[in-house]
């Protein structure tokens, strides 16, 4: 288990962070925006922002980027003396469909008009690997402009196997390394070959579907070890997540019970 200072969580608001190959510092624990409507998604993470979250996840298919960042902004207007944009990460996604260097160039443009009320993005990914060697050298070319413009702090990419990895990292005009790959990862899809390969080049892995969509939280052997360290199957989800040195994402679908406190996922 890793251990989490109690102290740093006394308030819900200092989620531990981890330092990314660029010198970035990421919050260990995001809240996942996929499939929250776009009438609802600025609400929820404002009020995720009130229950301690600093950290959200959401991408162009999402189509919720912009309620996303009104939530913070409104946040950080009603308090901006403690409230400060630094303390939020906001990542997003660049879809399959955007690949290449115009159509990225142009996707970014939408990104960041998108978040406008908040001024930059500390994160854009490639959303996946789907297309082919030029494209993707191309749309990595124009992400890395992007972070010559200030506008776009971290690039990094999602659902890259370790061979798209691999060739990404071979690029002759590469300048900047990604900062993460975010896959599925959990005990039952734990990646081992693509993660120590990640890790010994310094690209953080960034675990989605940490709760494996709900499918085997009510798995006999997770129960059991849940109830010997008296804590619930998610809580020990997140910690196996944040023991493979990555970041992790809460989904939620029903929202029934989406404020159990941050607190209460991190194992300690
Ligand atoms: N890059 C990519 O291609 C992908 C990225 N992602 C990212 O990862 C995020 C999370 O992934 P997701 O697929 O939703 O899967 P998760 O593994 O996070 O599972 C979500 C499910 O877990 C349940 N849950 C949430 N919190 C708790 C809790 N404390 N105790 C018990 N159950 C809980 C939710 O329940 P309830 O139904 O009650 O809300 C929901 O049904 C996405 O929102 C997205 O940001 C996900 C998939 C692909
Ligand atoms: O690409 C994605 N497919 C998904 C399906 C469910 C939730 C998130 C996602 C993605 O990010």
């Amino acid at each position: 288990m890793i251990n989490i200072p109690r102290k740093e969580l006394n308030d819900g608001s200092h989620i531990p962070k981890k330092e990314l190959n660029d010198g970035s510092h990421i919050p260990i624990i995001g809240l996942g925006l996929a499939q929250i409507p776009a009438t609802e998604v600025s609400d929820l993470v404002y009020t995720a922002l009130k229950k301690g979250y600093r950290h959200f996840d959401s991408a162009a298919i999402y189509k919720n980027e912009r309620g996303v960042c009104e939530g913070i902004a409104k946040w950080i207007k009603e308090d901006p003396g403690n409230n400060k944009r630094s303390d939020v990460w906001y990542t997003t996604k660049i879809f399959e469909t955007e690949h290449g260097y115009e159509k990225t160039k142009n996707a970014i443009r939408v990104c960041l008009e998108n978040a406008k009320t908040i001024g930059y993005i500390d994160m854009i990914l490639v959303h996946s690997a789907r297309s082919n060697w030029e494209r993707r050298h191309g749309t990595w070319i124009a992400l890395q402009e992007a972070v010559e413009s200030g506008f776009v702090k971290t690039i990094g990419v999602s659902n890259y196997a370790l061979k798209h990895v691999q060739e990404l990292l071979e690029y002759k005009d590469l300048k900047i390394k990604p900062a993460v790959d975010q896959v599925e990862l959990h005990p039952w899809l734990m990646r081992e070959e693509l993660v120590t390969y990640l890790q010994k080049n310094k690209i953080a892995p960034e675990a989605y579907s940490p709760l494996t969509r709900g499918m085997w939280l009510d798995d006999p052997t997770l129960v059991r070890i849940a109830r010997k360290h008296n804590k619930s199957p998610a809580q020990i989800l997140i910690n196996w997540s944040l023991s493979k040195d990555s970041s992790a994402f809460q989904g939620l679908r029903s929202q029934k019970d989406w404020t159990v406190t941050l607190k209460s996922l991190i194992s300690s």
